[in-house]
C-alpha cells in the first residue's frame, strides 16, 4: 500500500504495494512506506507480521510477488542485492555475523570491501592502508578503543555495534537495521538509540525494525505499524502506539524483546 505523505523531506527510498508470498503464505501483502531524507522510520509489528521479509524485499534478498521499489524516484526492483551498496543502501541483520579470527578493524574493512564489491578478499590481503571510510565508520560508532580486539573479547552490545560500523563503512545514504537491540540489556539498547540519533543528526536516513517499543518511540521520527503483512497505521510514534488497532495487534501481546 502506498503511504501518502505531505511532509517536506523528499523520499530517499520508497516501497509501494509490496507483496512477498511463499506459496500460500502471504508474508507481506500490499505494504509500503517512504523513507524521508535524514529521518528514522520504524516498523512496528508482532512476531510473524512480515517485518523481516519486507526488509529482505527492500534489500533485494527475496523476490517481490508484486510492488515497486524506488531510490530517489528511480525503480530498483531489478537491481541485484550485491549492487545495492553502490546505490547507497546498507543493512544489518538480526544475528551478529563477525569473523572470530579477525580484529574489529579487519571485520569492518573486509565486510565493507565485500559488500562494495571492491575486489573482496584478494584486495583486502593486498591492502597496506586502512581506507578512510573504515576509519570514519570506527570513529562514528565509537569503536576506536576496541579496533584491535577480536569479536570474542567484546560485549554483545559492542559486537552488534561492529555490525553497524561495517554497514557504515560502505558510506550508505540509507541504513536498514533489523532488530539491532535484540538480546541487549537496557544500557546497551539506550546506546544504540543514541547512536542512531547521532547518525540521523549527521544526515543518515534509517529504517528500524525492532520489538522494543519504548526504544522505538524514543528513537524514531515516525512509525509504521504492520500486521499480517499489511499496514495497520502510521504517523508520529506517540500517536501510533496509542492507536487502538496497534494496541490490539501488538502492545497487548508482548514482543520477545519488549521490556
Ligand atoms: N522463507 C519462508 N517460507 C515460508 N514462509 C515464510 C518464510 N519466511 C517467512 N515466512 C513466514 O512469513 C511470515 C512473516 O515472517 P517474518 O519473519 O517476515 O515476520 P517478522 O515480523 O519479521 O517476525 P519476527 O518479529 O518474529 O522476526 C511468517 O508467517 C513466517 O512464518
Amino acid at each position: 500500500m502506498n503511504t501518502p505523505e505531505d511532509a517536506a523531506p523528499p523520499a530517499v527510498l520508497e516501497a509501494q504495494d509490496v507483496a512477498v508470498h511463499y506459496g500460500g503464505v502471504k508474508a507481506v501483502d500490499g505494504f509500503g512506506l517512504k523513507l524521508e531524507a535524514g529521518r528514522i522510520c520504524g516498523i512496528l509489528g508482532p512476531n510473524g507480521s512480515g517485518k523481516s521479509t519486507f526488509l529482505a524485499a527492500v534489500t533485494r534478498l527475496v523476490p517481490l510477488t508484486r510492488g515497486r521499489l524506488m531510490l530517489d524516484g528511480e525503480e530498483y526492483h531489478n537491481t541485484p542485492a550485491a549492487s545495492l551498496a553502490h546505490r547507497g543502501v546498507a543493512r544489518t541483520f538480526q544475528t551478529v555475523r563477525l569473523l572470530p579470527d579477525l580484529t574489529v578493524l579487519e571485520n569492518i574493512q573486509l565486510g565493507a570491501d565485500l559488500r562494495a564489491g571492491g575486489g573482496g578478499v584478494k584486495q583486502w590481503f593486498r591492502r597496506t592502508a586502512v581506507p578512510e571510510a573504515v576509519e570514519e565508520a570506527i570513529e562514528r560508532t565509537g569503536l576506536g578503543a576496541v579496533r584491535s580486539a577480536r569479536p570474542g573479547e567484546l560485549s554483545y552490545g559492542m559486537a552488534r555495534r561492529v555490525e553497524i560500523a561495517r554497514a557504515l563503512a560502505t558510506r550508505p545514504r540509507v541504513l536498514l537495521l533489523d532488530e539491532p537491540t535484540a538480546g541487549m540489556n537496557q544500557a546497551e539498547r539506550r546506546e544504540v538509540s543514541q547512536l542512531m540519533q547521532k547518525l540521523r543528526d549527521e544526515g543518515l536516513t534509517q529504517l528500524l525494525v525492532e520489538h522494543d517499543v519504548p526504544m522505538m518511540v524514543d528513537t524514531c521520527d515516525r512509525l509504521v505499524a504492520m500486521k499480517s503483512g499489511e499496514l495497520v497505521t502510521e504517523g508520529a510514534p506517540a500517536e501510533v502506539v496509542r492507536d487502538p488497532a496497534v494496541q490490539e495487534a501488538y502492545l497487548g501481546k508482548r514482543g520477545r524483546n519488549h521490556a
